[in-house]
């Protein structure tokens, strides 16, 4: 029996289908948000986007397209309590036709009755891993669908379909994945069941990456797994970019869905430089449409991430000091404690700056520093966000400092070099280290020094946010601090991984009779205040993706953006053969880090006496 499926797996403040006046069937007028003017064409067909004037459209929305075998038609609904599956319906009042069962249902019967009506009635979402035999799929792809199964959060009718060259039955499909499934720590009932349930709806096909035909056979296995119901396709490209067109070209012309939605996350790299970029995105608009395309940053799943906007803009406290009167300087931190291990030849043709600062540490400062968006809506957002990129100095040469690891032997473990990793050259000027100086010229930012540092083989593992307040003026307690004000200043660090956390350094007195200051932190560690499993990044940006939430994926004007901050200093660090600075594997990066940060007056706050 059809259920309000997403019940336990997402839930927001308001219920949908709460028994309010605003939420009967006369009040629910459907309303265009954009317009009823087509905003895009798919394939020959019109889509409208239409969204319930009373009701948020987050919890509510559909798009409509126009006309199929003579019907209107909604291709996807997303509600709160359920992934409900579109129906046909009337062509004159296609919404409030296809809602009003639901919007006037007040009894949870009469929900289920009405959520199995458009289930039944409707759609299913067939999956494809594109790539499915590599290390991303096995490692984050298969184990958040699992996740998202085991949560409830898949729609009742969905099928997952791995699809690469390597030959492979089912059943070894399912065994290679069965191997990376967890189930959460907090909630293990009926868990080998649950994975059993769920390996039956995991299929394979095998097949060449540029073969239409090959992928008109993946249609043919989707098309009996669909049952005749109407067809929502996922394509997740899992492959290196050198064959990502060729697999969006095969995979539109021959498996794209004839009567629902085909969408296609696309994995980074997108590029390597503002042409390269711009013409994977050329390439790819041959076949679909922007609004089709998910390019994906996992960073931008991340639940600190997701809670950044949530920090500054639902708590008074924190938006008045966001700018340059309070804020002395930001950092964006990430470390990792290994190497490129295994993954040297993808690496070295990138480098650093490409793989974790052009995207995810850049992601993360467009969020922190935009202005306040109209709505939660992804168009605002990200409206907001290219405004940010745009606003930034491209990067110079003199705001960088690379580097790259070295052999180290430490307990008598001999950890390799970067260049001892058989697939990169031994000359190999890659940064595996970086560190850069970025600002923002508009009224907010002015001045302020926005400095990112990425490593891998360094001595921990981490990202973090760190904001460092202004020293406070005149402050009655110098005296108490001593000369160094910058062991005073309050720092608010958002610890995006590991062991989640927010805290705010303050100053205190030590109780006693005399005037001792001391330092404390203000702290919400989420491990102490939640008892809940933190949802992988993948979960949350797969979930979206088949939801048709477009807000944690890149647009192309802001990848633009963001190639253009970084593209000139890439071309000129490679055309000037800059050397890194070499470092130590495991140590704390290169010291030249300490002089760039120092140059704009700041300490890096992950390496002080206490962090
Ligand atoms: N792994 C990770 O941690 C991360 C990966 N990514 C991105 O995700 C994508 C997939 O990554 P990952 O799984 O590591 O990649 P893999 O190198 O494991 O490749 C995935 C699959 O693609 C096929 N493949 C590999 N090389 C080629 C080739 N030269 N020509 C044709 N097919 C090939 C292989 O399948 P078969 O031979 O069976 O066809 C392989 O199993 C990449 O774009 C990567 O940049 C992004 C973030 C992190
Ligand atoms: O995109 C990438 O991210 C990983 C780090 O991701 P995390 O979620 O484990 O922090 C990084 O190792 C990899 O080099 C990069 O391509």
């Amino acid at each position: 029996m059809a259920t309000l499926s997403s019940t336990s797996c997402r839930s927001y403040a308001t219920p949908l289908l709460s028994p309010s006046p605003s939420s009967s069937s006369s009040s629910a007028s459907a309303s265009a948000s954009s317009s009823h003017a087509p905003s895009s064409s798919i394939r020959g067909r019109h889509h409208w986007r239409i969204t319930l004037s009373s009701i948020p459209k987050r919890y509510c929305s559909a798009k409509v397209s126009s006309r199929f075998h003579g019907k209107c038609f909604t291709s996807a609904v997303h509600m709160q309590d359920g992934a409900v599956a579109p129906a046909p319906v009337e062509n004159e009042t296609p919404f409030e036709k296809l809602t009003e069962g639901l919007l006037s249902a007040t009894s949870s019967e009469e929900r289920k009755d009405a959520a199995e009506f458009l289930n039944n009635n409707g759609s299913t979402v067939s999956i494809t891993v594109v790539g499915a035999s590599g290390d991303l799929a096995k490692k984050k792809i298969f184990p958040a669908l699992f996740a998202l199964y085991y949560e409830d959060c898949l729609p009742e009718h969905f099928t997952i379909f791995g699809y690469s060259r390597t030959k492979m039955t089912d059943e070894e499909l399912r065994n290679m994945i069965s191997r990376t499934l967890t189930c959460r720590i907090d909630k293990r009932e009926n868990c080998d069941e649950k994975m059993d349930q769920f390996l039956k709806r995991c299929f394979y096909h095998s097949g060449q990456y540029d073969s239409q035909e090959n992928f008109a056979q993946l249609d043919k296995k989707l098309k009996e797994h669909e049952g005749g119901r109407v067809s929502n396709r996922l394509f997740y490209l899992s492959i290196p970019p050198n064959i990502f067109i060729e697999a969006v070209r095969c995979a539109s012309l021959s498996a794209s869905s004839g009567n629902g939605w085909t969408r296609v996350i696309v994995e980074k790299p997108f590029g390597r430089d503002s042409e390269s970029s711009a013409a994977l995105t050329k390439a790819l608009k041959q076949y679909l449409e922007e609004d089709q395309i998910f390019r994906i940053d996992h960073y931008l799943g991340k639940e600190l991430v997701e809670n950044l906007s949530v920090l500054r803009f639902s708590n008074l406290i924190f938006e008045p000091l966001w700018s340059r009167q309070y804020i002395r300087n930001v950092q964006l931190i990430f470390s990792e404690d290994f190497g490129t291990e295994g993954r040297g030849g993808y690496f070295d043709h990138y480098g650093i700056i490409r793989d974790i600062m052009q995207n995810h540490l850049l992601q993360i400062l467009a969020l922190f520093a935009m202005e306040t968006p109209v709505s939660l809506d992804a168009e605002d957002i990200r409206n907001e966000k290219v405004k940010v990129l745009r606003s930034m100095r491209p990067l110079s040469l003199e705001d960088v400092v690379i580097g790259q690891y070295k052999s180290h032997t430490k307990g008598g473990i001999t950890y390799p070099a970067y260049t001892d990793d058989n697939t990169v050259p031994s000359d190999s000027l890659t940064p595996t280290f970086a560190a850069a100086a970025l600002f923002i010229d508009n009224a907010r930012w002015d001045g302020v020094p926005f400095l990112m540092k990425a490593g891998k083989a360094l001595h921990n593992k981490r990202a973090e946010i760190r904001v460092q307040f202004r020293h406070v003026p005149g402050n009655l307690y110098n005296r108490n601090i001593g000369t160094d004000l910058d062991q005073a200043t309050n720092e608010l660090v958002i610890r995006v991984q590991p062991d989640e956390a927010i805290y705010l350094k303050i100053n205190n007195k030590v109780p006693g009779l005399g005037m001792r200051l001391d330092r404390s932190n203000l702290n919400l560690h989420y491990a102490a205040r939640y008892s809940k499993e933190i949802p992988d990044a993948y979960e949350r940006l797969l979930l979206d993706a088949i939801e048709g939430e477009r807000r944690l994926f890149i647009r192309s004007d802001e990848l633009d953006a963001a190639w253009s901050r970084f593209t000139p200093v890439l071309k000129e660090l490679e055309e000037k053969k800059i050397i890194p600075e070499y470092y130590p594997y495991g140590s704390r990066g290169p010291v030249g880090a300490h002089y760039l940060a120092a140059r704009y007056k700041v300490r890096w706050g992950d390496l002080g006496m206490e962090q």
